[in-house]
C-alpha cells in the first residue's frame, strides 16, 4: 500500500510558483523533515495533501485513497497552526471533539493526555495558554486517533527543552508501531536528533540530498601549518579551527587532488576525518542566501 503519493503536483500563487511538477511518494512508514527558507511553501504542501488548499494540477493519493475523499482523515491527522483552537474553549473541550470524532476510549485518551503531560492546564480557556501550551494542546490532538499519517506544521515551535525531547519520543514510538510522520521544521538540530530523512522544498520540488547528490563532504583534517589551505581552498569552503586544524567542505574529488599537491610537503595532510554534511550544512548549499525565489 502506498502511503503517499504525490504526482505531477503544481501550485502558483499569481507569479509565485509553489509547486513545479512535484512527484513523491513514500511507501514505507518513516519520519520525514520537510526544509525549506520562510515563505517557500511548506505550509502550503501540507494544506494541499490534506486538502484544505486548493492546487491547480496533479493528484494526491493518502494510504491509496485520493485525499478528496473525507475518510482520509480517519487515517492521517495534521497538526496545523494554533489559529486553528477556539479561544473560548477549553483543552479539554478539544480534546473531547476528537474523542468523539474518533470515537476514541476515554481510557486512551487519557493515557496520552497524561503521557504529553498536559492535564494540569486542560480546564482553561486556549485563549489563556501559552505558545507552548497550545503547541503541546495541537500535538495531543493529532497523536490522539494514532493514525497512519501525521503531518506536522513546525510542532517544536514554542517548546522547551523538555517539551521538544518528550515530542521527539512520542513521535519515534508512533514511528515504531507504523506511523509515518511528515513534519516542517526550521529547528535543523533537532531534526537531526530526530531523522536522517530530510527533504528541501526547493524550486517547487521535494529535493532529497543522497550521498551522490552531495556536492560537498566535510573534512577534518590535521596539517603542520592550516593557514596554507588559504591558498588552495575557497575561502568560503574553509574553517581554520588551530593552527594546525581545519575543516574543508570541498567534493570527494577537489579533496583527492589536495591530498596529491600536498603530499611529500611540509604540509602534508597528517590526519583525517569524514564527517557526513549536516542538515543545515546542507540546507546552507542548496539555499546558497537562504532565498530561493
Ligand atoms: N492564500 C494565499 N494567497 C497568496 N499567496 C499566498 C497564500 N498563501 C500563501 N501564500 C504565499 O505562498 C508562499 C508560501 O507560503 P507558505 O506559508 O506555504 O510558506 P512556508 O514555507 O510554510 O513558510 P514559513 O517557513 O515562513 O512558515 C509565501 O510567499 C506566501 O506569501
Amino acid at each position: 500500500m502506498m502511503i503517499l503519493e504525490l504526482t505531477h503536483l503544481s501550485k502558483t500563487f499569481g507569479a509565485q510558483k509553489i509547486l513545479d511538477d512535484l512527484n513523491y511518494q513514500i511507501e514505507t512508514p518513516e519520519i520525514l523533515a520537510l526544509v525549506a527558507p520562510n515563505g517557500t511553501g511548506k505550509t502550503t504542501l501540507l494544506n494541499i495533501i490534506a486538502n484544505l488548499e486548493p492546487w491547480d494540477t496533479g493528484q494526491i493519493e493518502i494510504l491509496d485513497k485520493t485525499n478528496k475523499q473525507y475518510q482520509i482523515f480517519k487515517e492521517m491527522t495534521y497538526m496545523q497552526d494554533s489559529t486553528v483552537l477556539f479561544p473560548q474553549q477549553t483543552g479539554l473541550d478539544h480534546i473531547r471533539l476528537i474523542q468523539s470524532s474518533y470515537q476514541l476510549s476515554t481510557q486512551q485518551v487519557n493515557r496520552i493526555i497524561d503521557r504529553v503531560g498536559i492535564r494540569n492546564f486542560l480546564k482553561k480557556q486556549v485563549k489563556h495558554y501559552s505558545m507552548g501550551m497550545k503547541q503541546l494542546l495541537l500535538f495531543t490532538l493529532a497523536i490522539l486517533p494514532q493514525p497512519k499519517l501525521i503531518l506536522l506544521d513546525e510542532p517544536l515551535n514554542g517548546l522547551d527543552p523538555r517539551a521538544i525531547n518528550l515530542v521527539r519520543e512520542i513521535l519515534l514510538d508512533y514511528h515504531q508501531q507504523g506511523t509515518t510522520i511528515i513534519f516542517s521544521s526550521h529547528n535543523l538540530d533537532e531534526i537531526d536528533r530526530l531523522t536522517d530523512n530530510v527533504v528541501f522544498l526547493a524550486h517547487g520540488k521535494l529535493v532529497k540530498p543522497k550521498e551522490d547528490t552531495l556536492t560537498a563532504k566535510a573534512y577534518t583534517v590535521v596539517l603542520n601549518d592550516s593557514a596554507v589551505l588559504k591558498t588552495l581552498v575557497p575561502v568560503a569552503a574553509l574553517t581554520i579551527l588551530t593552527e594546525h586544524k581545519a575543516i574543508l567542505n570541498v567534493t570527494p574529488a577537489r579533496f583527492e587532488d589536495l591530498i596529491k599537491k600536498l603530499a611529500g610537503t611540509p604540509n602534508e595532510i597528517l590526519d583525517t576525518s569524514v564527517k557526513k554534511l549536516n542538515t543545515e550544512q546542507i540546507y546552507f548549499q542548496l539555499f546558497k542566501n537562504n532565498r530561493i525565489h
